[in-house]
């Protein structure tokens, strides 16, 4: 086998944020990082930064379809996941693919961005539950996205692993309901249908968690590609997240980005000491 076909890769399959910290760019830079080689169809284009989202476009089904075709057609992808869908069609139109293509998909269920800006239709919601959780391998909700999807309120980490079971019984085959809405320490249940775990990091004491669940769910499909055990990817991708949270650059008037390349600048910063 050549290098090329060796070589891990990755489809995101989220919307544009001009700010870089989140969507497609986040999830690009997230398989950079890990070494995946990162393939991305658009489904929206956002005008936003740290503060807010201010306008967005979104794409002719068609388009986002088109997109996913041509880059599958040609290079093929180990894993795919999704971030913000915008509507219903677009919903339909990324569930026809993922089950054409086989695609082992991890559904970030992206509904508004960190400043509370909509990204998602309200009435896209049950197309999100009943059309694309049913295909997804990892299904990451936050605390209010989990409440979407279950019509539960959810506080206490037995709410949490109530909810992953809805979810589960949603059909998505492994549930990480995150915990960074939290006030308490950010810990996030994992259900894979069997048993629950727990994902615990220390809280990190910053307003900087812009595009936090983007790169935390394009950690996992990288990994997935990678050839982890999604148990495994999991808890790779929440140490990843909780250092690109540790060294973000601190960046605009808000909600700032995380950082995706620690680990290359700390061993160039070795390499010249
Ligand atoms: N301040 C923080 N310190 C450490 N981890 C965090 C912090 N905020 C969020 N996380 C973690 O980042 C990941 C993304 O979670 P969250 O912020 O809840 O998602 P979303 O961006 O979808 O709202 C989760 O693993 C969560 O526990
Ligand atoms: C285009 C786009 N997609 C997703 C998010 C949510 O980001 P997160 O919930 O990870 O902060 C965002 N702000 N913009």
């Amino acid at each position: 086998m050549s290098e090329e076909q060796r070589h891990p890769r990755a489809l995101t399959i989220a919307g544009s944020d001009s700010s870089a910290g989140a969507g497609i760019q986040a999830d690009l830079k997230t398989f950079a990082a890990l070494e995946v080689y990162g393939l991305s169809a658009i489904t929206a284009i956002t005008a936003q930064n740290t503060l807010g989202v201010r306008a967005a476009f979104e794409l002719p089904p068609e388009l986002v379809e088109a997109q996913i075709d041509a880059v599958l057609e040609d290079i093929g992808a180990d894993a795919a996941k999704t971030g913000m869908l915008a509507t219903a069609p677009i919903i339909e139109a990324v569930a026809r693919s993922v089950a054409r293509w086989q695609l082992r998909l991890v559904v970030d269920p992206v509904m508004a961005a960190k400043s509370g800006d909509p990204l998602l239709r309200p009435e896209a919601v049950a197309a999100l539950r009943g059309v694309l959780l049913p295909l997804a391998e990892v299904v990451t909700p936050n605390l209010p996205e989990a409440e979407m999807l279950t019509g539960r309120h959810i506080e206490t980490l037995e709410e949490m692993r109530e909810a992953a079971r809805a979810i589960h019984d949603l059909g998505a085959r492994h549930v990480v309901v995150k915990g960074g809405h939290r006030l308490d320490a950010p810990i996030d249940v994992y259900f894979d249908g069997t048993g629950f775990s727990e994902l615990r990091a220390e809280r990190i004491e910053t307003r900087h968690t812009h595009g936090t669940g983007c790169t935390f769910s394009a950690a996992i499909a990288a990994f997935l590609a990678r050839g982890l055990a999604v148990a495994e990817a999991v808890a790779e991708a929440k140490r990843y997240v909780t250092e690109a949270i540790r060294h973000a650059p601190g960046l605009g008037h808000g909600h700032g980005p995380t950082e995706h390349f620690w680990q290359w600048k700390q061993s160039k910063e070795a390499q010249t000491r």
